[in-house]
């Protein structure tokens, strides 16, 4: 089995000090390492759970990976990992884009310690004034034809106006690494506004986030991609693909009956910014 380090992560942890980072292989499966800690059993306990869950309705699988259960990898010191689909299998130049949820990602069982890192962040970022923060971002830049990754750093330093610019940036066929440079929204209604975009894959999300009761999605991320191929050789809006999936699980508790508000909330003002941007693509906003 050949694996390599997946080309466009843009968000989470990443082989470092020792420790294993997610690998790829060939066959469009994503391998992501299991955290000693209680996170990776927690996320493979939703993962099962998930997807033998009968009242999870069918329309809705789709917006998560597929578990293909765990594995020790060889290539990775024989570390277990998670094996899921690789969601970016089929694109060849992706824009992908990590947007964390909810108005906290503390949740009052955790530890003090943890809900402490985690208000930190929280409070400094647009996590409490927007209800969700843009963790990882890499696009493909049309004016350079190659890809263009801030860092980390820059992303959680962007306020609401910052963060905005930067939904528009993902949707922008203008030079995106000039600071000055004014996003021109160019690819907004095929990406976020088509008939099988982005905008309505969210809706059908937030339908079921309206109702459903079986899970907390404490930390998770909304990962969108679209293909940038297809538009650079011109071809029908269609080909963009874009795509809306959940991931991230490693602190999803039991629903016990309960709305998730703190998801549902930064679903609804996430969508909220989307239709912004649709309603007036052509809105300079500052940078
Ligand atoms: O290490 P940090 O401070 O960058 O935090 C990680 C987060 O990065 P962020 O700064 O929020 O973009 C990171 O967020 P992303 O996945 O990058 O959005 C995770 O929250 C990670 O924790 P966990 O695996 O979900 O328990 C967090 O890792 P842990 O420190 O909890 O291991
Ligand atoms: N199934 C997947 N297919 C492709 N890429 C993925 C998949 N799951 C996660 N990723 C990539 O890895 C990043 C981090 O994933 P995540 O599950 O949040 O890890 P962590 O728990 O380390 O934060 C995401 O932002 C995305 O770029």
């Amino acid at each position: 089995m050949q694996l390599k380090a997946p080309e466009h992560q843009v968000a989470g942890h990443i082989a470092k000090d020792g420790k294993p980072g997610p690998l790829v292989d060939d066959k469009g499966r994503f391998f992501k390492p299991l955290q000693g800690d209680s996170r990776g059993e927690i996320e493979v306990k939703f993962y099962e759970s998930f997807s033998s869950n009968t009242e999870v309705p069918e329309h809705i699988r789709r917006y998560f990976p597929v578990y293909h259960g765990t594995q020790a990898v060889e290539g990775s010191d024989g570390a277990a990992m998670i094996v899921l689909e690789n969601l970016l299998a089929d694109f060849s130049k992706p824009s992908v884009m990590d947007v964390k949820m909810g108005t906290r990602t503390w949740y009052p069982e955790a530890s003090e310690e943890y809900i402490q890192k985690c208000l930190k962040k929280d409070t400094g970022t647009t996590t409490v004034s927007a209800g969700f923060r843009i963790s990882g971002f890499e696009v493909f830049d049309h004016k350079e034809s190659s890809f263009w990754k801030p860092e980390r750093k820059l992303l959680r330093g962007l306020n609401v106006d910052g963060a905005r610019l930067t939904l528009r940036k993902f949707v922008s066929s203008n030079s995106l690494s000039d600071i000055g440079s004014k996003p021109d929204s160019a690819f907004a209604s095929s990406v976020y506004g088509s008939s099988h975009g982005i905008l309505t894959q969210l809706l059908e999300l937030k339908n079921w986030f309206e109702n459903q009761t079986l899970y907390h999605f404490n930390s998770c991320s909304i990962l969108m991609v679209y293909e940038n191929e297809s538009i650079l050789k011109g071809n029908d809006d269609d080909d963009a693909r874009p795509q809306v999936k959940l991931v991230d699980f490693a602190h999803v508790l039991d629903g016990n009956g309960v709305i998730d508000h703190n998801f549902l909330g930064g679903l609804c003002s996430f969508i909220n910014f989307i239709r912004d941007i649709l309603q007036s693509p052509n809105e300079s906003a500052e940078s």
